[in-house]
Parts: structure tokens; C-alpha cells; sequence
């Protein structure tokens, strides 16, 4: 599918607007608009900053005061690290509300030039480290964070925490059960956490984490932690959307690797298995010294980094300095080689595709052509009269000859 025919099915999804799609279509000609990241005079900002705002919003000149009013408020507290500008900037991106999305987006763009600027002034380096968090229910997760998010503000850094539950895109959101967990680290000024949004697709809660992201960083959080549940596909979306991705694994359980998906220890740059204290100290060895054997077995995912098995204990703290350094050791190694921006920069690209497909796929399953003539095609599939392909292919051409 060509470039005319993407922004022809965006122009008619229902998430995009028609002044999303010109406003799309202007910033394909409009390169210097959405080129934020080399030095420029004054003047090229400007032309930039007026090109990235009609690129975004043709109707830029009908924002209202108010509008206008909004934006600048939680622009400027964000930036200044206002706590609470950070939490209604989330909530903008969270929104439904076909307006408020341009809004949202908007504000993005702002933060994200402005946190272009403090890279530029960080010798173009990443000023946050991302680090996703991922394990079974029960694997110490929260008290983990607790813990490690304590030590790190009381070293000096910001640190947030935000969750992609599954549990939320279907039910409302209780697996993680938000509210109770972290109570310490909730309380200190110095971190922010937030929930999981209540509802939504895995796509749609994943679209609001990666731009929550942006805007924890543009807030001056320079440790952002992204948690999920290992459940459903909810661990890849963020090990999609992280500078590095952890692993935890509890100490109990059966002796094989405890069900943990194969994929998601290929994915994983540390394994940290959690409650090595008391009686739990014999086993929490073991499970680590299995999965020091797995890891060599399978393939390496980096030159730089060999993932590593660690041992900790929310507890006693004992191994949480350590894991730290480690984590620190991945970043640096791979700051220095490069990798860190070059993952970044493919994650851009994963996250624009996964959205382009959510998209396409509901505009093409809500097309009229099309429902008129699933249930019949998706009957004679299973019965075995045609087949997967003929079926797939008389749907798509229903589908591109109603265009
Ligand atoms: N002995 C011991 N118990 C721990 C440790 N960390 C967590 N636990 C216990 O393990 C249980 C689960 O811990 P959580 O931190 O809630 O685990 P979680 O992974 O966040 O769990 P979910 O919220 O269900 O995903 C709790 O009863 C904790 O008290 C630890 O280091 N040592």
C-alpha cells in the first residue's frame, strides 16, 4: 500500500480527523517540521516551530484562548517539574476526546523539541534511562520498585513509575491493584507514579505509556520505570518501549523456568530473581543458576551485554546496590557503542507501525463492505469450503474496491 493509499484509509479512520490528515499530509512536505534534532539560529527555530504547529494542526489559528491558555500552563509546569501538570498532561494523553487528542499531540511535540534542546546540551546523549520491569503476579514487582525507587531518589534522581496492566484493557484494571502498592515511594516528592489507565486496548495503553514517557522526561524525571505483569503480549510492548528490559523471576515455584515465556528471556538484558532471604535464599540460587545456564543457550541479542542472572532481596536490600550498578554498566556500554540511541530510534519506527496496523485493522473490520461480508466468509473458512487466503483475499478487495 502506497503512501496516498495510508493516509486515504487514515483520513476515513475514526480516530483521525480530517484536519488530522491534511495536517499529516502537510508534514510530508513539511520535512523541517518534524526535523527537530540538529542546532539551528533562532530564526530556523522559529520557521520550525510555526511549520511543526500548522504541520500538526492546520486549524492552529482556532485554538481558543482557552486552548491556547491550557497548553502554555502545562507546557511551562511540566518543564519546571510540576507534579501536577505532569499528572493533567497525562490525563490529556489518555483522552478520547478527538479534540483534546490534537491537543495532547500538540503538547507533545513541545516537549519532545524541548527535550531535544537538553540533549543537544547533554552532547546529544538520552538524559533519562528507561527501564522496563516485568515478572509474574506475585514476583515482587512492587516491593522491588519500592525499594529501588527509594534508594534512588535518596541519591538524587527523579524517578517515575508507570504501569501497562492487561488486566486494564479488559476488565478495568485490578491485576497490579494500583492503589496499595508503593506507599513509601508514592509519598516521595522526588518520584511519581502512575497507574495504569483503566481502559483500552493493549495498543491504545501502550500509545498512552510511550507518551507518558515523553512527558515524565520532559518533567525532569530522569529515571522512568515502565512495570507490567507478565501476562499476554503486554511484557513485549515494553520491552519495546525501554532502554533495557528486567526480568523478574520469583523464587518459587516448579523447577522448570516456572512457565516464564521463552520469548520474553530472549528479550530480557537482566534476570533478577527476588526474595533471596531466609528460606527463600536456597531456592532464589538454584533459580538463578538455572537460568545462568538457559541465558547461554540462547541467542545474544546485543556485542556489548551479555544478559545477566541476578539475586536480590526487597527485604533486606541485600543486592540492590549491586543490581544498580549493573544497570548502570548496561546503560554506560551501551550509550558508548551506540546501541542505546539506535534502539530508541527503532522503537520510534516499531511504535508508528503498531499504531499505523491498530488503525488500519479497525478501519478495515468496521468498513461497511466488508462487515456485510465476514460472517459468511469466516463461516465458509471454517467449514473448510475456501480457504484462509481466498477468503482474506475477497475481503480485501471488497475492502479497496469500496475506496
Ligand atoms: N521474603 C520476601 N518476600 C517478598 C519480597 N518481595 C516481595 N515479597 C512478598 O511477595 C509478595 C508479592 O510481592 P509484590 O511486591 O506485591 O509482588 P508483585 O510482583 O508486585 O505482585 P503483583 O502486584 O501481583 O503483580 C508479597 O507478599 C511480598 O511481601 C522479598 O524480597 N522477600
Amino acid at each position: 500500500m502506497g503512501p496516498s493509499k495510508v493516509l486515504c484509509v487514515l483520513h476515513r479512520a475514526s480516530m483521525f480527523s480530517p484536519a488530522w490528515t491534511a495536517c499529516l499530509g502537510r508534514s510530508v512536505g513539511c520535512k523541517v517540521a518534524l526535523d527537530l534534532g540538529r542546532p539551528a539560529s533562532l530564526a530556523a527555530q522559529q520557521r520550525r516551530r510555526y511549520c511543526m504547529q500548522s504541520a500538526l494542526n492546520p486549524h492552529m489559528g482556532e485554538l481558543t484562548d482557552r486552548e491556547s491558555r491550557v497548553l502554555a500552563r502545562l507546557y511551562e509546569g511540566l518543564v519546571t517539574g510540576q507534579r501536577a501538570c505532569l499528572a493533567e498532561s497525562i490525563t490529556l494523553v489518555e483522552t478520547q476526546h478527538p479534540r483534546k487528542r490534537e491537543l495532547a499531540q500538540v503538547l507533545l511535540q513541545r516537549v519532545l523539541a524541548h527535550r531535544r534542546q537538553q540533549e543537544q546540551l547533554n552532547g546529544g546523549n538520552p538524559l533519562a534511562f528507561r527501564i522496563g520491569l516485568s515478572g509474574p503476579p506475585g514476583a515482587g514487582k512492587s516491593s522491588f520498585i519500592e525499594v529501588f525507587g527509594k534508594m534512588l531518589t535518596g541519591s538524587g534522581h527523579k524517578v517515575s513509575v508507570l504501569a501497562v496492566d492487561p488486566s486494564s484493557c479488559t476488565t478495568g484494571g485490578s491485576l497490579m491493584g494500583d492503589k496499595t502498592r508503593m506507599t513509601e515511594l508514592s509519598r516521595d516528592m522526588q518520584a511519581f507514579i502512575r497507574p495504569s489507565p483503566t481502559s483500552g486496548t493493549l495498543g491504545g495503553v501502550t500509545r498512552t505509556t510511550n507518551e507518558a514517557i515523553v512527558l515524565c522526561e520532559g518533567a525532569g524525571y530522569d529515571i522512568v520505570l515502565v512495570e507490567t505483569v507478565g501476562v499476554g503480549q503486554s511484557e513485549f510492548a515494553v520491552a519495546d518501549m525501554v532502554d533495557m528490559f528486567v526480568l523478574l523471576i520469583p523464587p518459587a515455584g516448579g523447577d522448570e523456568l516456572q512457565g516464564i515465556k521463552r520469548g520474553i528471556i530472549e528479550m530480557a538484558d537482566m534476570v533478577v530473581v527476588t526474595k533471596a532471604d531466609g528460606d527463600l535464599l536456597v531456592p532464589a540460587r538454584r533459580i538463578q543458576a538455572e537460568y545462568t545456564s538457559a541465558l547461554k543457550l540462547l541467542r545474544k541479542k546485543s556485542k556489548t551485554w551479555n544478559p545477566k542472572v541476578a539475586r536480590l532481596s526487597s527485604l533486606t536490600g541485600e543486592g540492590v546496590p549491586e543490581l544498580w550498578a549493573r544497570m548502570q554498566e548496561f546503560r554506560a556500554a551501551a550509550l558508548r557503542g551506540g546501541q542505546l540511541q539506535a534502539r530508541r530510534r527503532s522503537q520510534q519506527k516499531v511504535w508508528m507501525w503498531s499504531l499505523i496496523q491498530e488503525n488500519v485493522l479497525r478501519h478495515f473490520r468496521d468498513h461497511p463492505a466488508v462487515r456485510d461480508a465476514l460472517p459468511s466468509l469466516e463461516d465458509r473458512v471454517t467449514r473448510g469450503d475456501i480457504s484462509p487466503g481466498l477468503a482474506a483475499d475477497l475481503l480485501l478487495r471488497a475492502f479497496s474496491s469500496a475506496q
